[in-house]
């Protein structure tokens, strides 16, 4: 159970990815599956045979991974907090959270020093250590669960958390908890969610619209919705040197932000609208305004060229991540003002997996790039 206060227990399950492979490893050769799971010899004689197994079944079923990930969150439906161990895929929350979509899925990196992870191995035979089957590595990282730059060099994906098992006990994990996953389930953040009504069919038929800038229409929501976004995510605002943001959604909330936290904005706008120099990148139409007539094209999106940054950082803050065509425009034109991917993070209020948002900038080469959200919406 994690619990925020002695009246607000939540109900966790902790589930192993790797057991379903074992399981029909188990079923397919006649092993011991009980003993598979926890006697580590019996473990280690298999391990060659178990990888083999593993690497053919990934062969014949593509969609393995995905089967196996759905298998297990059904098999909790009514936790609050599912804890999956032993994932193996390189960029889980990018390629998966579209398979979750009424939820919030965090990939947490687990890091150790070899000298410690080996002591562990020689110490606790039977213990719960499942990479071996994964081929999995060990990354450095910072301690602080959310620096990623320390990581993007290991690997091009920034984790949404990275928890150093360095130490024994439960108190490393429970500080974690505390820290980085309970404010996940803070009620201010049910209170925001409860200001973004759904509006079905608009702007088209079948579209559920999520009325984010609602937020800023009602008595203390964006002082809400900035208190949030100052100190949810970024520990230190003084390493930031600029917000940038895009019209018009972007705009509102960037705004009360960068006066919040005392940052100068970058504003991108729809081209011609701002004096030259300027950097321009041409932005493929958002899944809602491409329902809009006449709008298929998508348009130029610009920026003043000559911005000064004041700190190395740019945080870029919009207000909804949907199909992630405006992100990536806007890091392309951020990438075109000089600006490179180790100094910029991403913040939304909302976004909605069901659109692989956070795959397109994966797989345009910003997995490196941090992003957060504060809300997370299914539908359409
Ligand atoms: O991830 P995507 O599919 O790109 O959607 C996200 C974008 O959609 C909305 O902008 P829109 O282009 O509708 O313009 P607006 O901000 O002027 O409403 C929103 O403000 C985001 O910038
Ligand atoms: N359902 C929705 N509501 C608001 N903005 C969106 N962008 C993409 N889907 C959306």
């Amino acid at each position: 159970m994690l619990a925020r206060s002695a009246d607000q227990r939540r109900k966790v399950h902790k589930a192993s990815i790797s057991d379903a492979i074992k399981r029909e490893y188990a079923t397919a050769t006649g092993a011991d599956l009980d003993r598979l799971l926890w006697d580590r010899a019996y473990k280690e004689q298999h391990r060659r045979s178990l990888t083999a197994f593993f690497k053919e079944q990934m062969r014949q079923h593509s969609w393995l991974l995905e089967k196996q990930f759905l298998n297990v969150v059904s098999g909790a439906a009514d936790a609050d907090v599912l804890v999956i161990t032993g994932m193996r895929d390189e960029a889980p929350t990018a390629t998966l959270s579209h398979l979750v979509q009424n939820s919030r899925l965090l990939d947490i990196r687990v890091t150790a020093s070899e000298k410690t992870r080996q002591t562990r191995r020689k110490c606790q035979a039977g213990d719960d250590d499942r990479h071996e089957i994964h081929d999995c590595e060990n990354h450095n990282s910072s301690d602080n669960g959310s620096d990623c730059k320390s990581n993007s060099t290991t690997l091009d994906y920034c984790p949404s958390l990275v928890f150093d098992n360095g130490a024994t006990g439960d108190e490393a994990v429970r500080r974690f908890a505390h820290t980085y996953l309970l404010p996940f389930l803070h009620r201010d953040l049910e209170r925001l969610a409860s200001m973004v009504l759904p509006v079905p069919d608009f702007p088209r038929t079948g579209i559920e619209f999520r009325h984010v800038l609602n937020i800023a229409q009602q008595q203390g929501g964006l002082a809400l919705c900035t208190s949030l976004l100052q100190t949810h995510f970024i520990n230190d605002w003084d390493k930031i040197g600029m917000v940038a943001c895009c019209e018009a959604g972007g705009f509102v909330f960037a705004s009360a932000l960068a006066q919040k936290v005392g940052v100068p904005l970058a504003l991108i706008r729809e081209a011609g609208k701002l004096p030259p120099p300027i950097v321009s990148i041409d932005k493929p139409s958002s899944h809602i305004s491409s329902s809009e007539p006449n709008n298929l094209k998508g348009k130029k999106l610009e920026m003043s060229r000559d911005l000064i940054l004041r700190g190395p950082s740019v945080v870029v803050v919009d207000d909804v991540l949907a199909t992630g065509r405006t992100l990536c425009a806007i890091l392309q034109l951020l990438a075109k003002a000089g600006i490179s991917n180790e100094d910029i993070s991403i913040i939304v209020i909302a976004e909605f997996p069901i659109h692989r948002g956070r795959e397109l900038l994966y797989r345009n080469g910003y997995g490196g790039i941090r992003i957060q959200s504060l809300l997370v919406f299914g539908g359409a």
